[in-house]
C-alpha cells in the first residue's frame, strides 16, 4: 500500500510485550517515538510500543491522559483536527501511516475506529451495515449480503432484538446502548484488522459489562483490539495487556496481570490504587 520502513528500538517506556499466547509473533502495528500535537499542545509524547496479532490491549489513565487522543491517532482521524502536529512512526504491516503515501479510505478499513458517541447513519438497521458491505464489496448478491448483516449482528449480541425490524426501523430510534453496538457491528462486517473501541458500552452496568465482556471474548477470535473502558474492573476482565497512559506519555505497558496486582512503576500503582475497581 505504501513504503515500509525500517524498523527502531523501542524506547525506554516499554517493560513487556508478549501477546495472549505468551509468543508475541510480528508487530502488526508499532509506534515508534509517535508524538502528536494540536495547534502546539501536545497530546501524545514520544509512544513506543507494539500490537501483537490477536491481542486485546487496554488503555488505562486518568482523565486527559490521552487514551482517546491515542486510539484516534492510530487510524489518523486526528487529522481531522486542523494544526496537527507530529513526529516519530506508527507502522501497520510494516509500513508508516503517517506517509504521504498512505491512501486514507484503504486504511480506515483496516483500522477501524468506534467512538463513545454512536453514530449510526440515519438510515435503517439493515442499511447500516449493508451500505459497507456493498460499498467495499465484502459481498455482492442479496443473500451474501444478508449472510453478513446477519452474522454481525448475531456477534454484537444484537440479532434476537432487531430482526424483526431490520429494514422498518431507523438506527437512530434504538437505544443509545444498541446503536454503539450496531455501530461495532457495521466495523466488523467489513473485516477490519484492529478494532480502536472507545468505551463501548458507556457508562457501564452489571448487565453491561457481562455483554461487554462476552462480546470481547468473540472479537478476540479474529481480531485485534485497543480498548478503552469506562472502568478499570471492564479492562482488568477484557484485556491481555494494559498500557498506562499519563499526559500523553506512556508509562508502563505490561499483561493485565501484571498491571492490575503488581505494577513495576510506581505512578501505575498509585493510579490503580486511586481508582476504584
Ligand atoms: N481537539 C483537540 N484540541 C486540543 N486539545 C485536545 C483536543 N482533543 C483533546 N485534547 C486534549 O488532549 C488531551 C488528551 O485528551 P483525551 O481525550 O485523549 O484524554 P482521555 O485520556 O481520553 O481522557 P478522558 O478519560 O477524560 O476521555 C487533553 O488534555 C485534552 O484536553
Amino acid at each position: 500500500m505504501f513504503d515500509s520502513l525500517p524498523k527502531p528500538q523501542h524506547d525506554v517506556h516499554q517493560t513487556a510485550g508478549e501477546g495472549p499466547a505468551g509468543d508475541p509473533g510480528p508487530a502488526l502495528m508499532s509506534l515508534q517515538g509517535f508524538s502528536a500535537s494540536i495547534n502546539g499542545q501536545l497530546l501524545l509524547r514520544d509512544l513506543s510500543f507494539d500490537l501483537h496479532q490477536g491481542e486485546v490491549l487496554g488503555l488505562i489513565g486518568r482523565a486527559g491522559a490521552g487514551k482517546t487522543a491515542l486510539l484516534r491517532a492510530m487510524c489518523r482521524l486526528l487529522d481531522e483536527h486542523r494544526g496537527l502536529g507530529n513526529t516519530g512512526h506508527i507502522l501497520l504491516d510494516g509500513a508508516d501511516i503517517y506517509h504521504n503515501a498512505c491512501d486514507l479510505p484503504t486504511l480506515r478499513r483496516q483500522l477501524a475506529f468506534i467512538s463513545q458517541q454512536a453514530n449510526p447513519f440515519p438510515m435503517s438497521i439493515w442499511d447500516n451495515i449493508a451500505y459497507g458491505v456493498r460499498l467495499n464489496r465484502i459481498a455482492s448478491t442479496p443473500s451474501q449480503v444478508a449472510e453478513v448483516v446477519e452474522t454481525v449482528l448475531r456477534r454484537c449480541l444484537l440479532w434476537d432484538d432487531v430482526k424483526d425490524v431490520l429494514h422498518k426501523m431507523p438506527a437512530t430510534k434504538l437505544p443509545i446502548q444498541r446503536q454503539r453496538l450496531l455501530c461495532i457491528a457495521r466495523s466488523l462486517a467489513i473485516r477490519p484488522k484492529v478494532l480502536l473501541l472507545d468505551r463501548p458500552t458507556g457508562s457501564i452496568d452489571r448487565m453491561e459489562l457481562a455483554l461487554l465482556n462476552r462480546l470481547i471474548a468473540d472479537l478476540k477470535q479474529d481480531h485485534t483490539v485497543v480498548l478503552v473502558t469506562a472502568s478499570l474492573t471492564e479492562t482488568a476482565h477484557v484485556a491481555d495487556r494494559v498500557a498506562y497512559l499519563e499526559e500523553g506519555r506512556l508509562v508502563e505497558i505490561d499483561s493485565a496481570e501484571m498491571i492490575f496486582t503488581a505494577a513495576l512503576n510506581q505512578r501505575t500503582r498509585d493510579f490503580i490504587n486511586s481508582t476504584a475497581m
